[in-house]
């Protein structure tokens, strides 16, 4: 199999704050794998380790154990030089569009920036930045604007063109909708998975929100407290979870169709009970 990105058995420690106080071990064990052209979505409640995860892929997170390889080239402890060599292969998109941009330049410079420090000419650069702007359907007038003169989903447009610049391999996207309006949301992933059909960039997707993470992934991982605890096809995952922590926010998320939100709840009051009656069953002197 080609894989692109390889997560083993990944720790991730943050150090803690204060006289005495202990590390808090975020990541426990985790291991994945992406292959090129694919999207995997991450999904977990908050504080789960989802961003702690994109972040340890990115080099910003204390790796404590494990590896992380990069086309087959561990990358879990770059120095800073190797690791702005990795920038052109693996880029980001953060969740606010409003704080991720620099609010005193205009969007050439935004997006010309990673090109001319790759060596690209003004003329190059700029041809390219027009080739961003209509890759991410904003017209080429968007330019010599600055980020505040556009709405939120604009501003995402422009930190995928961004990331595009360089043509990454592999694009983080941590929570790259949930700062924006349902409709809006929708629109960006789609542009999302139109990207991808074109270019072949490869996706770590990752969102507290099941229904995003299923519009937009090939396979789905699901982190909680730590660890993944379900990893398989999209599909599989999300329509027949097997793990409870997963049936659990399967359930919890919202649905627009009334019929199956009814399902959902009853499903939700039988989940309910067969856990609790298996907890009886456990529990000495239960299950009576
Ligand atoms: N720099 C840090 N120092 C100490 N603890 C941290 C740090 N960053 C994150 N944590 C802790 O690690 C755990 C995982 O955080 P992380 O941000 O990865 O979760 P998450 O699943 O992305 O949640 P959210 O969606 O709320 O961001 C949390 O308990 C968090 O408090």
């Amino acid at each position: 199999m080609n894989t692109l990105l390889a997560v083993n058995d990944l720790h991730v420690s943050y150090p803690g704050k204060g006289f005495r106080a202990k590390p808090f071990h975020a990541l426990k064990g985790v291991s994945l794998d992406i292959r090129p052209g694919e999207t995997l979505g991450v999904v977990g409640e908050s504080g789960s380790g989802k961003s702690t995860l994109g972040r340890a892929v990115l080099g910003l997170a204390p790796v404590s154990g494990g590896s992380i390889a990069f086309e087959g080239r561990d990358i879990s402890h770059l120095g800073k030089k190797a690791r702005r060599s990795l920038a052109a292969d693996i880029q980001v998109v953060f969740q606010d569009p409003y704080s991720s941009l620099n609010p005193s330049m205009n969007i050439e410079a935004i997006l010309g920036e990673p090109l001319s420090a790759r060596g690209a000419t003004r003329r190059e650069a700029s041809a390219r930045v027009k080739d961003l702007l209509d890759r991410v359907g904003l017209p080429s007038d968007a330019r010599t604007r600055l980020p505040r003169e556009f709405s939120g989903g604009q501003r995402q447009r422009i930190a995928i063109a961004r990331a595009l610049a360089l043509e990454p391999k592999l694009i983080v996207c941590d929570e790259p909708v949930s700062a924006l309006d349902l409709s809006t949301q929708a629109r960006v992933l789609d542009l999302f998975i139109e990207i991808q059909e074109r270019t072949g960039v490869a996706y770590l997707f990752i969102s507290h929100d099941l229904s995003v993470v299923r519009h937009v992934s090939h396979r789905v991982a699901v982190v909680y407290r730590g660890e993944i605890v379900e990893n398989g096809e999209g599909d599989q995952v999300t329509s027949h979870p097997h793990h409870p922590y997963t049936q659990r926010l399967f359930l919890a998320a919202p649905v627009p169709d009334p019929d199956a939100q009814l399902e959902r709840r009853q499903a939700r009051v039988q989940l309910m009970r067969e856990q609790s009656d298996a907890q009886g069953a456990t529990r000495p002197g239960g299950g009576a």
